[in-house]
């Protein structure tokens, strides 16, 4: 018995003369949550039709939740699968009950949990007696992901799942993946908003032209990539030069807006340039220091970088 939600072993996927899918190999365990990203056509969505069974691959394996997702055998194995996919289309003439009834029946699931499903989601009693041509994008997208849960899924993929959701939206929508976590549900996310990744998954997945070209933890990425830690500093203009002469040796340094001066630095210099800024004489003029860590949309571009130069 394997250890993983889901297995995925040197498998290319072809599409004619469109290698979609390049040699790719990937390993999600239970509870785990992991981000994919990669620009437009860079093999995200095949992937995911791959592991949903949608597809099948040209060379190589995949197994999930311990069987092969494609097979006629495995249709057990894919009633513990959500999905939600990037392009939702409901039928705008059934209300949003009709709509989940319709999507439980066909998984099997029993429709009596879908009130608790609505809940979960926050569509209100009177929201789902609506008819779904009636729904804004927020709400559509809600009903979206209620489909995606319903059975209780073991593993769950989400294509893209806050694409034109307001702020407030896309917070409560990442407290309801958090919670599917927490309870050992492995979710695979697609986005293309990377900022909104921090801090949500367990591990990114950078994909580019159908090859997975970085997998790693935020910190192992980090570390891999090995960008500039920056230093920002408030301090009255009239100081920046001073001291930055005194304590940024190495240091590349940037003036930004509003009095805030940036020191940048390797990442294991860090610690010694924080101690010479806080031993300096005029530390005490300082009124604020950030020390700001690469973002994943810089480490992304990194990869893409690095992948083209090779
Ligand atoms: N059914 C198909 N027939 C032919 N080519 C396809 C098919 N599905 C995908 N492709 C091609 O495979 C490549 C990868 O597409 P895919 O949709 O997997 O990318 P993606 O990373 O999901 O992109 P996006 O972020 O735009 O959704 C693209 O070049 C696409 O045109």
């Amino acid at each position: 018995m394997t250890d993983f939600t889901a297995e995925v072993q040197g498998v290319t996927k072809r599409y004619g003369e469109t290698e979609a899918v390049r040699g790719v190999d990937l390993t999600l365990a239970p509870g785990e949550c992991v981000a994919m990203v990669g620009h437009n056509g860079a093999g995200k969505s095949s992937l995911i039709k791959l592991m949903l069974g949608l597809t099948t691959p040209t060379e190589g394996r995949i197994r999930v939740l311990g069987g092969d997702p494609a097979s006629a055998a495995c249709s057990p194995i894919r009633r513990r699968i959500g999905f939600l996919p990037e392009n939702v289309a409901f039928h705008p003439s059934m209300t949003g009950r009709e709509t989940l009834d319709f999507y439980a029946r066909l998984k099997g699931a029993p429709c009596r949990d879908n009130d608790a499903l609505f809940e979960k989601v926050g569509l209100e009693p009177a929201a789902i007696r609506r008819r779904v041509s009636t729904y804004s994008k927020g709400m559509r997208q809600r009903l979206a992901l209620a489909q995606a849960l319903l059975g209780g899924p073991k593993l769950l993929f989400l294509d893209e799942p806050t694409t034109g959701l307001d702020p407030a939206l896309r917070q409560s929508f990442y407290a309801i993946v958090a919670e599917l976590r927490d309870r050992g549900t492995t979710i695979l996310l697609c986005s293309h908003a990377l900022t909104e990744l921090e801090g949500q998954a367990d591990r990114v997945v950078v994909m580019n032209r159908g090859r997975k070209v970085a997998d790693g933890s935020l910190a192992t990425l980090r570390s891999l990539a090995q960008l500039p830690v920056r230093i920002r500093l408030t301090l009255p203009t009239g100081e920046i030069d001073t001291l930055a002469a005194r304590v940024g040796e190495g240091a590349a340094l940037t003036r930004l807006a509003g009095g805030v001066v940036e020191l940048a630095c390797a990442n294991d210099d860090k610690v010694g340039l924080v101690r010479r800024i806080a031993c300096d004489g005029s530390a005490a003029n300082i009124a604020d220091i950030e020390i700001v860590q690469p973002s994943l949309d810089e480490m992304y571009a990194h990869f893409l970088r690095r992948e083209a130069a090779e």
